[in-house]
């Protein structure tokens, strides 16, 4: 929904799906953001075929990262995220393990929040090339927490982080 009112934050939602119709999952996942009242979608990168990290033996994701203008505070939008999620039937919580649609709050302004259920930066933002590389290209210039911004960041070296352009389903 546009928002209009001149409290907004600018915020970066990272989006990642590596189970079922990956690209249908990350589509739906934006066109409910776009139709939240107190969201608007700004800008949406392109998604990438990116390796799992963490837990290694699982699908490759689908990630992407949003721009969006919003009046929610943090914990409203955190709340906001997880019935996303749990509309698009999201069931397993297995830490880093596979999932339908995961989506995280990486920035929100310049604000830090460390509580137990919230922390914002997103603790592993800077090291996740799935993040970094979406991150860049819808904001090259971005500051981010160490003090770089996104474009130089996302360069890397991430090694065995393997990041690749999606060409979609269709041959
Ligand atoms: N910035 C944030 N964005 C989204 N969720 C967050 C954030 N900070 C803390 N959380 C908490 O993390 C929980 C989600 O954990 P989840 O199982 O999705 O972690 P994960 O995606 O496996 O791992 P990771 O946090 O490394 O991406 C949420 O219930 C939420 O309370
Ligand atoms: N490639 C990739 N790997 C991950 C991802 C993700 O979105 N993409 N999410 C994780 C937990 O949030 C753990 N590992």
């Amino acid at each position: 929904m546009p928002v209009r009112e001149k409290d907004f934050a600018t915020a970066y939602l990272g989006l990642g799906s590596n189970l079922g119709d990956r690209e249908g999952n990350l589509q739906r996942a934006v066109a409910i953001l776009t139709a939240t009242e107190g969201i608007e979608v700004e800008r949406l990168s392109s998604w990438y075929e990116t390796a799992p990290v963490g837990k290694t033996d699982q699908g490759w994701f689908l990630n992407g990262v949003a721009k969006i203008k919003t009046t929610m505070l943090p914990r409203e939008l955190l709340l906001t995220v997880l019935a996303i999620e749990q509309r698009l039937g999201r069931v397993r919580r297995e830490r880093w393990g596979p999932r339908n649609i995961d989506i995280d709050i990486l920035l929100y302004d310049d604000l830090t929040v460390n509580e137990p259920d919230l922390a914002i930066p997103h603790p592993r933002l800077m090291e996740r090339a799935f993040v970094l590389i979406p991150l860049a290209e819808i904001a090259p210039e971005l500051i981010l927490p160490d003090g770089r911004p996104a474009g130089v960041a996302a360069a890397g070296p991430f090694p065995g982080q393997e990041v690749l352009p999606y060409r979609g389903n269709r041959c």
